[in-house]
């Protein structure tokens, strides 16, 4: 996947009027977008829909999926037919839950981003101790795109160990949570951030600074 500028922008607002006054502001820098459960649960998945044709942009869902088999390719079958390009999997919940949606993704000409661990404090309680077997279980499975923690960048750089030089990387955490932009470039291929940019007293100001940052 191509992302311009190397930035996914969360879109974590809580209605289409905050996402589109945002998105008019600096939807020319950005053509991938996050949007997951804050707004979809504000909205409906009738907002992956109207982002997706209104700003002409490809859309990663991030529904963290982690159900059975069966739940979970209803899951990714009826985020697809929304129009999401992408659908960010948890790992944790084993091979045959992940292949639910893989099989789903494939039928629609989508793609399945596996997360192997989260970036905040607690992930290493539980997901610390399973992260890279989860990295490789997605390599076993022939997984591509791969979301991994901006704040641990000993973790990340494991994880770009094991998924390999050609797999697609992207990494939240950047910025409010205190991953750095520039550093974590060294590992994942693109930057997932939120807060940092739609909290920010002047949000294009804020994302030309962060480009700026990681151009040179
Ligand atoms: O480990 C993970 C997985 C998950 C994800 O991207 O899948 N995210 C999401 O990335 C964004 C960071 O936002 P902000 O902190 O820049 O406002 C939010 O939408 C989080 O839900 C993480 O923050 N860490």
């Amino acid at each position: 996947m191509e992302v311009k500028n190397k930035i996914i922008l969360a879109l974590d607002v809580l209605s289409m009027d905050q996402a589109r006054e945002l998105l008019d502001e600096i939807s020319d820098y950005l053509d991938t977008i996050k949007i997951g459960y804050p707004l979809v649960l504000a909205e409906g998945l009738e907002a992956v829909t109207q982002v997706k044709e209104e700003y002409q942009c490809k859309i990663i869902t991030d529904f963290k999926v982690a159900d059975i088999p069966a739940t979970n390719q209803k899951i990714a079958n009826v985020t697809f037919q929304a129009g999401a390009d992408a659908l960010i999997v948890h790992g944790f919940v084993g091979p045959d839950s992940v292949a639910s949606c893989v099989e789903s993704a494939e039928k629609q000409g989508k793609e399945v981003f596996l997360l192997t661990e989260m970036s905040h404090p607690g992930a290493s309680q539980f997901l610390q101790p399973v992260s890279m077997d989860i990295a490789h279980m997605g390599v076993e499975m022939g997984i591509q795109n791969y979301v991994g923690p901006s704040t641990r960048l000993d973790r990340l750089e494991k994880i770009r160990s094991i998924i390999g030089k050609d797999s697609f990387l992207i990494s939240p955490g950047v910025g409010t949570q205190g991953g750095d932009p520039k550093d974590t470039l060294k590992f994942a291929d693109a930057l997932i951030i939120g807060r940092s940019i739609y909290l920010a007293p002047d949000p294009v100001e804020s994302l030309e600074s962060i480009i700026d940052s990681i151009e040179f």
